[in-house]
């Protein structure tokens, strides 16, 4: 046995005894993994690192990751052992691995002395980072060679007695203790520096005082902070600060507010892992709530304030070893997945079962597949060559090493050189498979050289300035595609100007002008409307203008519109899913999909349908931590209070709205843009309720009519506030629906603010507002280190635009939906203008009159105002022409509708009669 590569994915028990820890070979194995990452330099590079195996029995032997292994019984050759830390000692060999950093081994490690052969020695050896600590004892008790501290390493141990038999006079034993308490752990490299603590007390007490001596005790680095706006400072301001441990004065919020300084350590960049300890009155214990009230914010535990220096130590001592240790160990760990996802090799883990239960980004590329279609799937189904011999090799725990074929989605099938590894997290049997795949003599490179036509640009913040394709050869109806400089250049104009001030100076104008436009504090104002477009003016104007414009109007106090109220209790949700839908929803990830058929061949209950599959493929359930059935009767409670009788805003608008959105989070995850989990499975719910208990009225009818919405909300976003409110309202009006229950208070308020977000920006009187913020942030020229933009911000544009997209995706649908749903959305207005016109209300669109209207005439207006600018910066985001080459199809029919003199609902009824009957004839 020599140093072998261990799993990431093993669990050790993190406590036991400190002498049996120093066999483990989780740090070594890991450590052989970096030092392999360190690129082979031998001894001379002082990154690398060495593992050492020591021997009761046997003279010591030295190996390096490179010459694989001392008796090179474990190297990558394909008869290494499943890796784990109990086979080393499997061997009747009393074994231990640690790291050397082989720069301080030189010095300090004497192989000679440990190469003695005497058979009593259990020596151990720790290096870790720049804290490196060679510590030789032998448990004999005479001297053996001890180490130093290393530049970094700060660390003034303290002398104490060992648990193992040790000198007591050796002044590293603190040293070589904290040292083994870090090899203990399944990681690669802790971060081991000196271990820091913050102290947030508002004054200097006799308990703050015991804390404090105590954390001198344990070596930690102390800093002190009077007031939350001090200790948030320390976090914030300090290049690079960061602490172990915080410890908080809890025992009044007179001075200081714990429970808001936890939270926001939670909230700071780089502090997920910091342990923070609450010192609270021993009263405290007594209230449950408030308790409850401290862990949630991110406290890790509660201790009663002592004065008792003793009782304060031992409390310290259990807290660093119990949290900070594997909170560190975690971090580590945390960082290594990082790496992992990121490799430019292909890394797949599979479990005993050979299904698939890891993948790195390398992997979606190669299989050209997205996570959650790669997770959970057997091995067999990406190889087309038979794996069951990995299996067999694996049973004998030998490596793999062959030629294997690997079947791609949409792509060629491609030949890959596998390696695998078996691993066993517990036992000696492989309980993990890892492996790793390249293309037989490729250097690590082939994955970044597939063929990238559905490459996306990498990077957090994509711009719309790339190259999409060129509309004018895919529709010549005169329709033109409006240039990004014409976007960013939409109304925005301040009452400054660049002229006659220095270049500098206007370089600072610009600065400020895209500050303010993305902050939205000019409002941009919609293009011109033609006035001899009547027809588009009402539409346009009822849509991106507030109430006001109709609250002089007439009014009346009567109204048949009831909202609310409607369907709130749970309903069982029946669904016989019949092959025929079944087979349709197959399809339901593409943008032809035909959500009429499915609203047909559900009895009107596409959303129930649709939102399950969408879910299901979506891993909703498991990102929610909920039911199948709370998720099923939750979408059948939303459909019910979509109101069947409006013909456009009913549940089938709903049920298409999360569709798109199903097709633009899965070609966001295929540029290798995709949003995580959590944030598919808000825009998916927000889609799906968006619209719920629309009265088939507008707000400005709602306003006028003083519904009692209107007075409610105040007159403004009036139904857009609805839909969020009546969304939760029902969500949470029973356990049985409530998708949300399983989620803890802190994930609840972010998923429910944004699900919120999501259904406001639906609002059209903002969509210019929303639409110049997007394209400003990505259709930017410039790049996005002078935008003062976070990564949270970036996604809210994101989010905002692809649930207003979806929401209006219709134009960009192929032409016979297209036509469907104007005549739903024209008979939905007409309806309202015959009410108005019934009820003496003011008529918010005089043009909308089912007698006289052009329905083609709307739709042009519609496109070309609305609709047009938005699906090309979509388009130019996202990379998906076929929002564009539909719109630009669905607006030359509507032209040639137009000349041909069809304008109303019944003409439009006959042309789609004629069109699907020449289609059928086809
Ligand atoms: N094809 C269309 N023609 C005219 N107006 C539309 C069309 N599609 C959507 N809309 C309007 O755009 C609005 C977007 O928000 P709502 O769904 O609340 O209401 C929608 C309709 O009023």
């Amino acid at each position: 046995m020599g140093c072998s590569p261990s799993t990431l994915l093993s669990h050790n028990n993190p406590d036991g005894d400190d002498a049996h820890h120093a066999t483990d070979t989780q740090l070594s194995g890991a450590g052989t993994a970096l030092a392999a990452s360190g690129g082979g330099g031998g001894e001379k590079e002082s990154s690398l690192f060495f593992c050492i195996k020591l021997r009761r029995s046997r003279p010591l032997r030295r190996c390096s990751q490179q010459n694989g292994g001392g008796d090179g019984s474990a190297g990558s050759g394909g008869t290494g052992s499943a890796i784990n830390g109990d086979d080393l000692l499997g061997h009747g060999n009393m074994c231990n691995q640690a790291l050397l950093n082989p720069a301080q081994t030189k010095n300090e490690a004497d192989y000679d002395k440990i190469c003695s052969g005497k058979k009593d020695s259990i020596v151990t050896v720790a290096a870790l980072g720049n804290f490196t600590h060679t510590v030789v004892r032998r448990a004999t008790g005479s001297t053996g060679t001890s180490g130093t501290t290393s530049s970094g390493g700060a660390s003034k141990p303290e002398k104490r007695k060992s648990s193992i038999a040790l000198t007591p006079e050796d002044e590293s034993i603190e040293v070589y203790l904290r040292s083994l308490m870090d090899v203990k752990f399944p990681t690669v490299l802790p971060p081991n520096p000196q271990l820091k603590a913050l102290l947030v007390f508002h004054k200097s007490d006799n308990i703050c005082e015991v804390v404090t001596e105590a954390c001198h005790r344990q070596q930690l680095d102390v800093t002190v902070a009077r007031t939350k706006e001090g200790a948030l400072d320390t976090l914030t301001n300090t290049n690079e600060e960061f602490y172990h441990l915080i410890i908080i004065d809890a025992r009044s919020t007179k001075h200081l507010d714990a429970e808001y300084i936890a939270r926001s350590i939670r909230h700071t960049n780089g502090h997920h892992f910091t342990t923070i300890i609450a010192v609270v009155k021993k009263s405290f214990f007594e209230k449950d709530d408030v308790l409850i009230a401290l862990l949630d914010a991110g406290v890790n535990r509660c201790v009663p304030e002592t004065t008792n220096l003793s009782m304060c130590n031992i409390e310290l001592k259990q807290i660093l070893h119990s949290i900070v240790r594997p909170h560190n160990v975690m971090s580590t760990q945390q960082a290594l997945y990082t790496a992992l996802h990121r490799l430019k090799e292909v890394i797949l883990i599979t479990d005993n079962h050979l299904r698939i239960q890891y993948a790195n980004r390398a992997a979606e590329r190669l299989l050209n597949m997205r996570l959650d279609e790669i997770i959970s799937k057997p091995l067999a189904d990406i190889f087309i060559s038979d794996v069951s011999t990995i299996m067999i090799h694996g049973r004998k725990n030998k490596e793999f090493d062959e030629i294997l074929t690997v079947r791609r989605k949409g792509q060629e099938d491609v030949a890959m050189h596998v390696r695998v590894i078996p691993v066993a997290c517990i036992g000696r049997t492989p309980t993990h498979y890892v492996f790793n795949l390249d293309v037989p003599g490729s250097h690590g490179d082939f994955v970044a050289t597939l063929p990238q036509a559905r490459e996306a640009p990498r990077g957090s913040q994509h711009s719309i300035r790339r190259g999409s394709v060129d509309v004018r050869s895919v529709a010549s109806d005169g329709l033109r595609r409006t240039s990004l400089a014409k976007l960013t250049s939409l109304p925005l104009e301040a009452p400054i100007t660049k002229e006659n001030c220095s270049p500098d100076e206007a370089r600072l104008i610009d600065k400020v002008m895209e500050f303010l436009k993305r902050e939205g504090l000019y409002s941009p104002q919609m293009k011109e409307i033609r006035t001899d477009d009547p027809i588009a003016t009402d539409l346009i104007g009822a849509l991106l203008t507030g109430p006001s414009l109709y609250s002089s109007r007439r009014s009346s106090n009567d109204s048949i519109i009831r909202v609310g109220g409607r369907q709130s209790t749970c309903m069982p949700a029946k669904m016989k899913a019949t092959p025929h839908i079944m087979e349709l929803l197959e399809e339901s990830l593409s943008w032809e999909f035909d959500i009429f058929k499915l609203e047909e061949i559900t009895e009107k209950r596409p959303l129930l349908y649709l939102g399950m599959e969408m879910f299901r493929r979506f891993n909703v359930f498991a990102t929610l931590n909920i039911d199948e059935n709370v998720c099923k009767s939750w979408l059948a409670v939303i459909e019910a209070n979509y109101h069947a009788n409006n013909s456009y805003h009913n549940s089938t608008h709903a049920a298409d709205v999360m569709q798109a959105t199903g097709c633009f989070l899965t070609q966001l995850a295929a540029k290798d843009m995709g949003m995580d989990h959590t944030d598919e499975a808000i825009a998916l719910i927000a889609a799906a309720a968006h619209d719920v208990d629309h009265p088939g009225r507008s707000s400005a009818f709602l306003c006028n009519s003083r519904n009692t919405l209107a007075l409610l909300y105040n007159d403004l976003c009036v139904l857009e506030s609805h839909h969020a409110s009546i969304t939760f309202r029902l969500t949470l009006s029973d356990d049985k629906v409530n998708i949300f229950k399983n989620l803890d208070t802190e994930s609840y308020k972010s998923v429910r603010s944004v699900v919120i977000d999501m259904i406001l920006a639906t609002e059209m009187t903002r969509h210019f507002e929303h639409l110049a913020k997007f394209v400003s942030i990505f259709g930017s020229d410039e790049e996005p280190k002078d935008i003062v933009q976070s990564e949270e911000e970036s996604s809210i544009l994101i989010r905002r635009m692809m649930i207003k997209v979806a929401d209006v995706s219709n134009p960009s649908r192929q032409p016979s939906y297209c036509i469907e749903w104007a005549r739903r959305i024209a008979e939905e207005y007409f309806t309202q203008t015959d009410e108005e016109k019934a009820k003496t209300l003011p008529i918010v669109m005089p043009m909308f009159d089912r007698n006289t209207c052009s329905i083609p005439k709307s739709q042009i207006g519609f496109i070309e105002y609305i609709i047009q600018d938005m699906m090309h910066a979509w388009d130019s985001f996202i990379d998906m022409p076929q929002l564009v080459t539909y719109m630009q199809i669905n607006y030359s029919q509507w032209k040639k509708f137009e000349e041909q003199g069809v304008h109303t609902l019944a003409d439009v009824k006959s042309k789609q009669h004629s069109l699907s009957v020449k289609k059928s004839a086809k």
